[in-house]
């Protein structure tokens, strides 16, 4: 039996290892794959995440080298879930249909998809090799506090016609506050009516991730992303542990054991991380700033180097509505404050 096959009233989605791999600077070992995937798979957690943080492809100079091949951890975490899915992340332009053929081969059940919250419609093609593979599809909808509740449900609209089977939206910047995400989720659902489902993928940059992630169930949602000990880009995603034991609290059933999550929270994942997430300055600006999470490590990097406060840059590229892979305008930014501070 397959975890797929449990009655639950929201799945809860694992990410650890794949928008942890942001706040690991890309340095996942095969061993910390493994056990990650043994435990979340032990406490019933049904599709798990695994690849480079930026997706199939990711990486590269722009987006930072892997330690270990993507493709290695992929049939890793494959061989170790008995009766998990694995998923891999794509953004269409980085990710090619080869990676995804390649990574359908290595037994990844699941491909999500990922879109700046406008540009949908470059998912198509995608959307329909993943079917015809017969992965189980999901579409992320990128920086959705970019887009209002109507405009993503459009969006939503153009992956589900392609052949997505669940839209999230994803709050890549930790933006969203409360209503902000349950209208987004709202609007989804009631596009949708039932045809696909929605998900929901929340940051802590504003601490709101799990707060969001309830709102986003009682609107519609019925997947729900997060990470163990919240290990995400930024301040991180929404706690797996805490989402289990937040829903079970509300009664709402997940299929999942919280204190397994608890257990490979504190004795798996917490062990290996290099860096803890955390609500700090940067990252709170990011969540103010609507900056995508996955810079904080770039504007730190920069910072260091050119002497300028990461915080300064973060609130510039908000500013500027920068967008994934717009990676290489942070040093740009971070060399227009070093003019600046020189000319005064
Ligand atoms: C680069 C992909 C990105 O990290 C996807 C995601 O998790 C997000 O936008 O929050
Ligand atoms: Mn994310």
């Amino acid at each position: 039996m397959s975890w797929d096959d449990v009655t639950r009233e929201v799945r809860i989605v694992d990410t650890s290892l794949r928008d942890g791999s942001h706040a690991m600077a890309h340095q996942f070992t095969e061993e910390n794959v493994r056990d990650t995937v043994r435990a979340l798979d032990t406490a019933g957690v049904s599709l798990i995440e695994v690849t480079h943080g930026d997706g199939l492809g990711g990486s590269t100079f722009n987006y930072g080298f892997s330690l270990v091949d993507e493709r290695k951890l992929i049939a890793a975490a494959v061989d170790e879930a008995k009766r998990a899915k694995i998923a891999v992340l794509l953004l269409p332009g980085l990710g090619t249909v080869t990676d995804l053929k390649a990574a359908a081969g290595l037994g990844a059940g699941a491909v999500r998809i990922a879109t700046h919250c406008t540009e949908a419609d470059v998912s198509v093609q995608h959307f329909t090799e993943a079917r015809e593979l017969g992965l189980e599809t999901v579409g992320f909808l990128m920086l959705s506090h970019m887009s209002t509740p109507d405009a993503l449900a459009k969006q939503g609209r153009i992956m589900v016609d392609a052949g997505c089977q669940c839209v999230y939206i994803v709050d890549s910047a930790g933006a969203l506050i409360l209503e902000d995400a349950a209208e987004r989720v709202e609007a989804l659902a009631a596009e949708f009516g039932g045809e696909a489902q929605v998900g929901y993928h929340g940051h802590q940059n504003l601490s709101f991730g799990v707060a969001n992630s309830v709102l986003a169930y009682r609107a519609g949602a019925r997947q729900i992303d997060g990470s163990l000990v919240a290990l995400g880009a930024g301040a991180g995603n929404s706690p797996t542990e805490v989402l289990a034991a937040v829903f079970e609290r509300l009664g709402v059933r997940t299929g999942v054991d919280k204190d397994l999550l608890m257990d490979a929270a504190e004795n798996v994942v917490k062990p290996y991380i290099t860096r803890l997430p955390v609500m700090d300055r940067s990252s709170i600006v990011q969540g103010f700033a609507g900056v995508y999470s996955s810079f904080l490590l770039h504007a730190e990097r920069a910072a260091e180097r050119y002497g300028v406060p990461a915080h300064e840059i973060l609130y510039r590229v908000g500013a500027n509505r920068y967008v994934g892979g717009q990676e290489d305008m942070i040093i740009d930014i971070a060399l227009q404050l070093v003019a600046e501070r020189d000319a005064r």
